[in-house]
């Protein structure tokens, strides 16, 4: 029996998880840790609180499956991507709170970046579309703001990570400063043709080169942490974002096969194979992993808010005490009665890339109930999923047979199958839905040697649900039509 250990560090939370070498989850503990809003659109959080309640987790996972340190084979790492986090390479303190991927602060440097004309030649190189979204702004946000860092960045005193780099220096009391292909390539820094970090891009922004982290393939030995976490040596052997962490657990391994994630926000993301597809349709283009020199590429269309928006139902509004409900509540009316509902909390992702725009109801009348309400915010999680899945056909040419789905939203039948009826193919729910997790310790596992090819991780994939479309296709039509109405209306309107 062989035991893995897989870190999922998440926006809101902390897990762990131990796996069985058959991809069974012995245990799990989370974890979530504080967010700070110091102005509006603005987010931060503690890099402290990220390292100490990911430590937390780890240990109360072992203590609950009865294993030792030793027991573990290897740790996978996987985390939220973009976030950005400069720290003090002698102390390895935080010189500043993380900037967390959805803050907007820097939405002003992107512009910038898009009036200077710099819009094509950063998407040939990265893949993505300008947006402060990414580590770039964020990281040029640090050094502008706190005097003397840049100079002290210069001369090899600081260091930059996302989230897996920060935790792999602190679980190694400094002694690795890396990161893999698919996180580097959220930072619009990083060529993903070349596969290195970019010269030009660098001075673009006035970074330089010292504070940034080797990058490596995503399954390899990165490094061992040191015996104060878990009291004994482990080699960490497979680090990922989390959304490609998912496309990996989900096992979709060929090109053209793809997955939705419906947490905070939702991602889909399609494994386009070797050759990298350049979006014309507003997706982004990402390294989906590096794989014993084989790298794959991903298109990626990321919405801002899924999930959030019934915590909104449930937090702002107060409609319910759980998230469940919102699946019973749906159901209990017939539809939204000619309520729309367009979830533009923070602007809207892809395909749209607006930044300012804000959320918006239509289609009040008097009879609207909040049952209604929900079941329009929750047909409007599926139609912004339509409209990236359909940019993505759009840019591949690859017609979609089947769309596989995870995340805590996904675990809503009502949304699963309205999500069915909308693209009109079959949505395929797993049984182990922590694919992020599952993706990490996969990816652990073949860095480490235990695994040694892809045909042998594809066996631990297995159905438990799958929604098939029901919905007339004049229906549909009408649907469509008029939340692409209201989604330009919210476009366009301006305060
Ligand atoms: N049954 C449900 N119906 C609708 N939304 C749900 C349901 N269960 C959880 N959610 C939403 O999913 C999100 C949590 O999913 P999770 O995958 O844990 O997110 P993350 O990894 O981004 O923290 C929350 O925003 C919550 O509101
Ligand atoms: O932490 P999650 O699951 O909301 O994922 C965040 C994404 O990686 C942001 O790009």
């Amino acid at each position: 029996m062989a035991y893995f250990l897989a870190l999922d560090a998440g926006t809101t939370s902390n897990r762990a998880l131990i796996f069985k070498e058959d991809g069974q989850v012995v245990t799990m503990a989370q974890k979530e840790f504080p967010q700070y809003f110091p102005q509006p659109g603005w987010v931060e959080q503690n890099p402290i609180d990220i390292y100490s309640t990911m430590s937390g987790v780890a240990a109360e996972a072992l203590a609950k499956a009865s294993l030792a340190a030793e027991d573990l084979e290897c740790i996978g790492i996987t985390n939220q991507r973009e976030t950005t986090i400069l720290w003090d390479k002698k102390t390895g303190l935080p010189v500043h709170n993380a900037i967390v991927w959805q803050c907007r602060r820097t939405a002003p440097l992107a512009d910038a970046l898009k009036e200077a004309g710099y819009v094509d030649m950063i998407l040939g190189k990265t893949g993505l579309v300008v947006d402060a979204y990414f580590s770039a702004t964020k990281i040029k946000y640090l050094l502008d703001k706190i005097p003397g860092l840049r100079d002290r960045a210069k001369k090899g005193e600081i260091a930059f990570g996302t989230v897996d780099s920060y935790l792999m220096y602190q679980l190694s009391e400094g002694r690795i400063h890396k990161t893999d292909v698919s996180n580097a390539c959220r930072t619009m820094l990083f060529n993903i043709h070349s596969k290195t970090w970019d010269q030009e891009l660098l001075d673009l922004l006035d970074i330089p080169r010292e504070i940034l982290p080797e990058v490596c393939p995503s399954a390899g030995y990165f490094g061992s942490t040191s015996p104060s976490f878990l009291g004994h040596e482990l080699p960490i052997t497979g680090v990922l974002g989390d959304q490609q962490a998912a496309l990996f657990g989900q096992s979709c391994l060929e090109a053209g096969e793809a997955k939705a994630t419906y947490g905070t926000g939702a991602f889909v993301l399609m494994n386009t194979g070797p050759d990298p597809i350049i979006s014309k349709n507003g997706l982004l283009t990402s390294i989906a992993w590096d794989i014993q020199g084989q790298t794959s590429y991903a298109l990626e269309g990321s919405i801002f808010v899924a999930g959030s928006a019934v915590q909104w139902l449930r937090d702002q509004m107060g409609f319910m005490a759980y998230a469940e409900e919102s699946e019973k509540m749906a159901l209990s009316v017939q539809d939204s009665n000619g309520a729309i509902v367009v979830p533009a909390f923070t602007g809207l992702g892809a395909p749209y890339w607006n930044p300012y725009c804000q959320g918006s109801i239509f289609g009040l009348t008097r009879g609207v109930n909040k049952n209604h309400l929900v079941r329009a915010t929750l047909e409007a999680i599926a139609y912004l999923t339509h409209d990236v899945v359909q940019a993505m056909q759009e840019d591949s040419g690859l017609k979609r047979k089947l769309l596989k789905v995870d995340g805590g939203a996904s675990n809503n039948n009502f949304l699963m199958q309205t999500q069915a009826d909308l693209l009109q193919i079959p949505v395929l729910r797993p049984k182990c839905t922590e694919t992020t997790a599952l993706g990490a310790f996969l990816m652990a596992g073949l860095g480490s040697g235990y695994f040694k090819g892809l045909d042998e991780i594809q066996k631990i994939w297995q159905k438990d649900r799958e929604f098939l479309p029901a919905l007339a296709p004049e229906e549909r039509q009408v649907g469509l039509d008029r939340w692409h109405k209201a989604v330009n209306h919210c476009l366009n309107f301006n305060l």
